[in-house]
Protein backbone atom coordinates (compact mmCIF):
# COMPACT_ATOMS: atom_id res chain seq x y z
CA UNK A 1 0.00 0.00 0.00
CA UNK A 2 1.64 3.30 -1.02
CA UNK A 3 1.96 6.18 1.88
CA UNK A 4 -1.43 8.18 1.87
CA UNK A 5 -0.69 11.84 -0.12
CA UNK A 6 -3.17 14.95 0.25
CA UNK A 7 -4.17 15.53 -3.93
CA UNK A 8 -3.11 18.60 -5.15
CA UNK A 9 -5.78 19.81 -7.59
CA UNK A 10 -3.87 21.91 -9.99
CA UNK A 11 -5.53 25.14 -11.53
CA UNK A 12 -7.73 24.36 -14.51
CA UNK A 13 -6.57 24.95 -17.71
CA UNK A 14 -6.90 28.23 -19.23
CA UNK A 15 -9.22 29.81 -21.86
CA UNK A 16 -7.15 32.64 -22.59
CA UNK A 17 -5.79 32.96 -26.12
CA UNK A 18 -2.41 33.40 -26.63
CA UNK A 19 0.72 33.40 -28.68
CA UNK A 20 1.55 29.48 -28.42
CA UNK A 21 4.36 27.73 -29.86
CA UNK A 22 4.26 25.46 -32.35
CA UNK A 23 5.86 22.22 -30.99
CA UNK A 24 6.18 19.33 -32.88
CA UNK A 25 5.46 16.11 -30.53
CA UNK A 26 7.58 12.26 -30.34
CA UNK A 27 5.51 9.16 -29.60
CA UNK A 28 8.07 7.70 -27.44
CA UNK A 29 6.28 4.19 -28.22
CA UNK A 30 7.72 3.96 -31.65
CA UNK A 31 11.28 4.18 -30.27
CA UNK A 32 10.85 0.77 -29.96
CA UNK A 33 11.64 -0.54 -33.50
CA UNK A 34 15.09 1.06 -35.54
CA UNK A 35 12.43 2.46 -37.83
CA UNK A 36 10.54 4.08 -35.11
CA UNK A 37 13.44 5.65 -34.28
CA UNK A 38 14.87 6.90 -37.58
CA UNK A 39 11.16 8.67 -38.20
CA UNK A 40 11.54 10.37 -34.44
CA UNK A 41 15.22 11.08 -35.15
CA UNK A 42 13.95 13.40 -37.46
CA UNK A 43 11.04 14.83 -35.98
CA UNK A 44 13.81 15.70 -33.38
CA UNK A 45 16.03 17.14 -35.56
CA UNK A 46 13.63 19.57 -36.98
CA UNK A 47 12.15 20.65 -33.70
CA UNK A 48 16.02 21.09 -32.30
CA UNK A 49 16.34 23.40 -35.50
CA UNK A 50 13.09 25.54 -35.56
CA UNK A 51 12.00 25.74 -31.45
CA UNK A 52 14.55 23.92 -29.52
CA UNK A 53 11.75 21.51 -27.52
CA UNK A 54 9.43 19.45 -27.94
CA UNK A 55 6.47 17.53 -26.67
CA UNK A 56 6.93 13.64 -25.73
CA UNK A 57 3.67 11.38 -25.24
CA UNK A 58 3.26 7.97 -24.74
CA UNK A 59 6.19 8.02 -22.31
CA UNK A 60 4.16 4.52 -20.36
CA UNK A 61 3.11 6.46 -17.30
CA UNK A 62 -0.47 6.89 -17.27
CA UNK A 63 -2.48 10.09 -15.91
CA UNK A 64 -2.99 7.95 -12.43
CA UNK A 65 0.48 7.64 -11.25
CA UNK A 66 1.20 11.02 -13.06
CA UNK A 67 -1.64 12.69 -10.78
CA UNK A 68 0.15 10.73 -7.72
CA UNK A 69 4.27 12.25 -8.48
CA UNK A 70 2.35 15.91 -8.40
CA UNK A 71 0.99 14.66 -5.08
CA UNK A 72 3.95 13.77 -3.70
CA UNK A 73 5.58 16.43 -4.96
CA UNK A 74 3.13 18.84 -3.24
CA UNK A 75 4.20 16.80 0.09
CA UNK A 76 7.43 18.32 -0.16
CA UNK A 77 5.74 22.11 0.01
CA UNK A 78 2.46 21.57 1.96
CA UNK A 79 3.60 18.63 4.30
CA UNK A 80 6.81 19.57 5.70
CA UNK A 81 7.56 22.42 8.28
CA UNK A 82 9.27 25.73 8.07
CA UNK A 83 12.06 24.47 10.15
CA UNK A 84 12.26 21.02 8.48
CA UNK A 85 12.55 23.10 4.89
CA UNK A 86 15.61 25.00 6.96
CA UNK A 87 17.25 21.70 8.00
CA UNK A 88 17.39 20.34 4.63
CA UNK A 89 17.91 23.53 2.76
CA UNK A 90 20.52 23.17 -0.19
CA UNK A 91 24.05 24.38 -0.25
CA UNK A 92 24.22 26.25 -3.22
CA UNK A 93 27.24 28.12 -2.53
CA UNK A 94 29.25 25.68 -0.54
CA UNK A 95 28.59 22.81 -2.63
CA UNK A 96 27.60 23.99 -5.97
CA UNK A 97 24.44 21.93 -5.47
CA UNK A 98 20.93 22.57 -5.52
CA UNK A 99 19.85 19.29 -3.29
CA UNK A 100 17.27 19.30 -1.14
CA UNK A 101 15.48 23.00 -0.90
CA UNK A 102 16.41 26.04 -2.49
CA UNK A 103 14.50 28.50 -0.43
CA UNK A 104 11.54 31.32 -1.95
CA UNK A 105 13.69 34.47 -2.35
CA UNK A 106 16.97 33.05 -2.84
CA UNK A 107 17.00 34.42 -6.43
CA UNK A 108 17.41 38.11 -7.47
CA UNK A 109 15.09 38.35 -10.63
CA UNK A 110 15.15 42.37 -10.98
CA UNK A 111 14.95 45.49 -9.40
CA UNK A 112 15.43 43.93 -6.04
CA UNK A 113 12.57 41.97 -6.46
CA UNK A 114 13.53 38.04 -5.29
CA UNK A 115 11.53 35.15 -6.61
CA UNK A 116 8.33 33.26 -4.71
CA UNK A 117 8.87 29.62 -5.53
CA UNK A 118 10.69 26.84 -3.63
CA UNK A 119 12.36 23.83 -4.61
CA UNK A 120 12.59 20.54 -3.61
CA UNK A 121 15.38 18.53 -5.42
CA UNK A 122 16.45 14.75 -5.03
CA UNK A 123 19.20 13.02 -6.72
CA UNK A 124 18.66 10.03 -8.23
CA UNK A 125 20.17 7.92 -5.71
CA UNK A 126 18.06 8.96 -3.15
CA UNK A 127 20.56 7.86 -0.33
CA UNK A 128 22.94 10.89 -1.29
CA UNK A 129 21.27 13.18 1.20
CA UNK A 130 18.58 12.97 3.89
CA UNK A 131 15.55 13.69 3.49
CA UNK A 132 12.53 15.65 6.07
CA UNK A 133 10.42 13.18 8.11
CA UNK A 134 7.04 14.25 6.42
CA UNK A 135 8.93 12.83 2.49
CA UNK A 136 10.67 9.42 3.86
CA UNK A 137 7.85 7.24 3.17
CA UNK A 138 7.65 8.59 -0.41
CA UNK A 139 11.18 8.25 -1.22
CA UNK A 140 10.45 4.63 -2.92
CA UNK A 141 8.02 5.77 -5.04
CA UNK A 142 10.21 8.34 -6.02
CA UNK A 143 13.47 6.17 -6.25
CA UNK A 144 11.26 4.49 -8.96
CA UNK A 145 10.42 7.50 -10.63
CA UNK A 146 13.75 8.92 -11.32
CA UNK A 147 14.70 5.39 -12.99
CA UNK A 148 11.42 5.38 -15.34
CA UNK A 149 12.73 8.73 -16.11
CA UNK A 150 16.55 7.87 -16.67
CA UNK A 151 15.89 4.67 -18.65
CA UNK A 152 12.55 4.57 -20.02
CA UNK A 153 12.50 8.13 -21.17
CA UNK A 154 15.88 9.70 -20.87
CA UNK A 155 17.87 7.01 -22.00
CA UNK A 156 15.55 6.82 -25.59
CA UNK A 157 16.02 10.28 -25.85
CA UNK A 158 19.71 10.19 -25.79
CA UNK A 159 19.33 7.27 -28.74
CA UNK A 160 17.41 10.10 -30.92
CA UNK A 161 19.47 12.69 -30.31
CA UNK A 162 23.01 10.82 -30.98
CA UNK A 163 21.18 9.60 -34.43
CA UNK A 164 20.39 13.55 -34.86
CA UNK A 165 24.35 14.07 -34.54
CA UNK A 166 25.53 10.83 -36.57
CA UNK A 167 26.87 8.92 -33.58
CA UNK A 168 26.75 5.60 -32.53
CA UNK A 169 23.07 4.77 -30.80
CA UNK A 170 24.98 4.46 -27.71
CA UNK A 171 26.95 7.30 -27.77
CA UNK A 172 25.09 10.03 -25.17
CA UNK A 173 23.67 6.98 -23.11
CA UNK A 174 27.05 5.93 -21.88
CA UNK A 175 27.63 9.14 -20.80
CA UNK A 176 24.87 9.05 -18.57
CA UNK A 177 25.04 5.99 -16.11
CA UNK A 178 21.94 6.03 -13.73
CA UNK A 179 24.20 4.22 -11.21
CA UNK A 180 27.95 6.76 -11.87
CA UNK A 181 28.47 9.76 -9.63
CA UNK A 182 26.47 12.48 -11.24
CA UNK A 183 23.90 15.29 -10.32
CA UNK A 184 21.12 13.90 -12.71
CA UNK A 185 18.18 14.58 -10.26
CA UNK A 186 14.21 14.85 -10.25
CA UNK A 187 13.10 18.63 -9.10
CA UNK A 188 9.60 19.53 -7.46
CA UNK A 189 8.84 23.07 -7.61
CA UNK A 190 6.35 25.35 -6.45
CA UNK A 191 5.31 29.19 -7.29
CA UNK A 192 3.23 31.26 -5.58
CA UNK A 193 1.06 33.88 -6.73
CA UNK A 194 3.30 37.58 -5.93
CA UNK A 195 2.00 41.20 -5.34
CA UNK A 196 1.04 43.47 -7.98
CA UNK A 197 3.81 45.42 -6.94
CA UNK A 198 6.25 42.67 -7.28
CA UNK A 199 4.77 41.77 -11.22
CA UNK A 200 5.49 45.44 -12.02
CA UNK A 201 8.97 45.59 -10.47
CA UNK A 202 9.66 42.54 -12.50
CA UNK A 203 7.68 43.13 -15.52
CA UNK A 204 5.87 40.17 -14.81
CA UNK A 205 8.89 37.84 -15.08
CA UNK A 206 9.04 35.06 -12.49
CA UNK A 207 12.03 33.59 -13.62
CA UNK A 208 14.20 35.20 -15.89
CA UNK A 209 15.10 34.11 -19.33
CA UNK A 210 18.22 31.10 -19.59
CA UNK A 211 19.11 27.94 -20.37
CA UNK A 212 19.30 24.92 -18.11
CA UNK A 213 22.78 23.65 -17.22
CA UNK A 214 23.00 19.88 -17.93
CA UNK A 215 21.97 18.16 -20.61
CA UNK A 216 17.78 17.24 -21.32
CA UNK A 217 15.87 18.62 -19.53
CA UNK A 218 12.10 16.52 -19.09
CA UNK A 219 9.58 18.67 -18.19
CA UNK A 220 6.43 17.00 -17.28
CA UNK A 221 3.40 19.21 -18.43
CA UNK A 222 1.02 20.81 -15.99
CA UNK A 223 -1.82 23.16 -16.47
CA UNK A 224 -0.70 26.75 -15.63
CA UNK A 225 0.28 28.11 -18.54
CA UNK A 226 3.58 30.40 -17.68
CA UNK A 227 6.71 28.81 -19.47
CA UNK A 228 7.49 30.99 -22.37
CA UNK A 229 10.64 30.35 -24.76
CA UNK A 230 12.42 32.33 -26.88
CA UNK A 231 11.69 31.06 -30.15
CA UNK A 232 14.32 31.62 -33.09
CA UNK A 233 12.17 34.53 -34.38
CA UNK A 234 13.23 36.27 -30.98
CA UNK A 235 9.82 36.29 -29.86
CA UNK A 236 8.30 34.66 -26.34
CA UNK A 237 5.92 32.27 -26.84
CA UNK A 238 3.93 30.03 -24.57
CA UNK A 239 4.46 26.60 -24.24
CA UNK A 240 0.56 24.82 -24.10
CA UNK A 241 -0.16 22.57 -21.56
CA UNK A 242 -0.70 19.11 -22.86
CA UNK A 243 -2.17 16.16 -20.42
CA UNK A 244 0.33 13.93 -19.56
CA UNK A 245 3.36 14.91 -21.60
CA UNK A 246 6.51 15.78 -21.56
CA UNK A 247 8.27 19.07 -22.26
CA UNK A 248 11.84 18.72 -23.34
CA UNK A 249 14.42 20.74 -23.93
CA UNK A 250 18.28 20.61 -24.42
CA UNK A 251 20.85 22.36 -21.66
CA UNK A 252 24.46 23.77 -21.74
CA UNK A 253 26.11 20.07 -21.74
CA UNK A 254 24.36 18.98 -25.09
CA UNK A 255 25.26 22.03 -26.51
CA UNK A 256 29.00 21.39 -25.42
CA UNK A 257 28.68 18.16 -25.87
CA UNK A 258 27.20 17.92 -29.66
CA UNK A 259 29.61 21.17 -31.01
CA UNK A 260 26.82 23.75 -30.90
CA UNK A 261 24.28 21.86 -33.12
CA UNK A 262 21.87 20.85 -30.81
CA UNK A 263 21.48 24.36 -28.89
CA UNK A 264 20.11 25.24 -25.54
CA UNK A 265 17.14 27.17 -26.09
CA UNK A 266 16.27 30.20 -23.65
CA UNK A 267 13.16 29.58 -21.88
CA UNK A 268 11.58 31.94 -18.86
CA UNK A 269 9.06 31.68 -16.53
CA UNK A 270 6.12 35.01 -16.50
CA UNK A 271 3.02 35.51 -15.13
CA UNK A 272 -0.19 33.40 -15.97
CA UNK A 273 -3.04 34.29 -17.31
CA UNK A 274 -6.23 36.30 -15.58
CA UNK A 275 -8.06 33.15 -15.02
CA UNK A 276 -5.07 31.44 -13.53
CA UNK A 277 -3.86 34.02 -11.56
CA UNK A 278 -4.03 33.26 -7.79
CA UNK A 279 -3.16 29.35 -7.88
CA UNK A 280 0.17 27.89 -6.97
CA UNK A 281 2.09 26.48 -9.79
CA UNK A 282 3.45 23.08 -9.28
CA UNK A 283 6.60 21.69 -11.50
CA UNK A 284 7.89 18.27 -11.89
CA UNK A 285 11.29 17.79 -13.44
CA UNK A 286 14.14 15.53 -14.33
CA UNK A 287 17.30 17.77 -14.82
CA UNK A 288 19.61 15.02 -16.43
CA UNK A 289 23.64 15.87 -16.84
CA UNK A 290 25.88 13.79 -18.02
CA UNK A 291 28.25 11.71 -15.17
CA UNK A 292 30.41 14.32 -13.42
CA UNK A 293 33.80 13.12 -14.74
CA UNK A 294 32.37 13.96 -18.64
CA UNK A 295 34.71 16.54 -20.36
CA UNK A 296 31.84 18.39 -21.94
CA UNK A 297 34.20 18.74 -25.34
CA UNK A 298 32.54 18.71 -28.53
CA UNK A 299 31.88 15.09 -29.31
CA UNK A 300 31.61 16.01 -33.51
CA UNK A 301 32.50 19.20 -34.85
CA UNK A 302 30.51 20.55 -38.30
CA UNK A 303 31.78 22.82 -41.01
CA UNK A 304 30.67 26.72 -39.90
CA UNK A 305 29.80 26.34 -36.24
CA UNK A 306 31.98 27.14 -33.53
CA UNK A 307 32.00 25.13 -30.39
CA UNK A 308 32.26 26.28 -27.38
CA UNK A 309 35.00 24.16 -25.95
CA UNK A 310 38.02 22.55 -27.29
CA UNK A 311 39.50 19.13 -26.01
CA UNK A 312 42.09 21.32 -24.19
CA UNK A 313 39.68 23.99 -22.30
CA UNK A 314 36.46 22.26 -21.92
CA UNK A 315 35.07 21.78 -18.32
CA UNK A 316 33.87 18.49 -16.62
CA UNK A 317 29.88 18.39 -15.92
CA UNK A 318 30.86 18.76 -12.75
CA UNK A 319 32.91 22.01 -12.90
CA UNK A 320 29.97 23.07 -15.32
CA UNK A 321 27.34 22.80 -13.13
CA UNK A 322 28.54 23.76 -9.33
CA UNK A 323 30.07 27.06 -11.27
CA UNK A 324 26.74 27.50 -13.02
CA UNK A 325 24.32 26.68 -9.53
CA UNK A 326 27.25 28.87 -7.39
CA UNK A 327 26.34 32.16 -9.58
CA UNK A 328 22.47 31.67 -10.31
CA UNK A 329 20.71 34.58 -9.30
CA UNK A 330 23.06 35.61 -7.13
CA UNK A 331 26.04 36.96 -8.90
CA UNK A 332 25.76 40.79 -9.66
CA UNK A 333 25.42 40.68 -13.94
CA UNK A 334 26.67 43.06 -16.37
CA UNK A 335 24.07 44.61 -18.57
CA UNK A 336 24.73 44.05 -22.51
CA UNK A 337 24.51 48.06 -23.60
CA UNK A 338 23.52 46.64 -26.91
CA UNK A 339 20.50 44.77 -26.22
CA UNK A 340 17.85 45.39 -24.39
CA UNK A 341 16.87 43.20 -21.17
CA UNK A 342 20.15 40.92 -21.75
CA UNK A 343 22.27 40.43 -18.98
CA UNK A 344 25.36 38.20 -18.76
CA UNK A 345 27.70 36.67 -16.79
CA UNK A 346 30.94 34.43 -17.68
CA UNK A 347 31.75 31.33 -16.35
CA UNK A 348 34.56 29.18 -16.83
CA UNK A 349 35.50 31.27 -19.60
CA UNK A 350 31.97 31.04 -21.56
CA UNK A 351 29.45 34.31 -21.50
CA UNK A 352 26.19 33.42 -20.03
CA UNK A 353 23.21 35.13 -20.82
CA UNK A 354 20.18 36.25 -18.85
CA UNK A 355 16.81 37.09 -20.14
CA UNK A 356 14.52 39.96 -18.75
O1 LIG B 1 8.56 26.25 -14.22
C1 LIG B 1 8.80 26.03 -15.40
O2 LIG B 1 7.89 25.76 -16.22
C2 LIG B 1 10.21 26.07 -15.92
C3 LIG B 1 11.24 26.14 -14.83
C4 LIG B 1 12.64 26.16 -15.37
O3 LIG B 1 12.88 26.60 -16.46
C5 LIG B 1 13.75 25.63 -14.56
O4 LIG B 1 13.54 25.28 -13.38
O5 LIG B 1 14.89 25.57 -15.09
FE1 LIG C 1 14.87 26.00 -17.09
Amino acid sequence: MNTYAPHYEPAPVTTAELDWADLPTVDLSLASTVDGRVALSRIVEQAMQEHGFFYVTNHGLDADQNARIFDIADVAFSGVSPQDKETYVAKMKENGSYQGYKPRQYWHIDNGVRDQNEHYNVNRDITRREHPEAFRPFLPEVSAFTKYNHEQILHPLLRLFARVLGLPEETLVQLHNYEAVGETYVRFMKYYPRSEEEEQSTQQVWLKGHTDFGTVTILWSQPVTALQILSRDNVWRFVKHVPNALVINAGDALEFLSGGILKATIHRVVQPPPDQRGYTRLGVFYFAMTDDSVKLAPLIKRDGIQPRFTEENAPTMADWRTARTRAYGQSVLKKNEAEKGVEEEVINGVVVRHYN
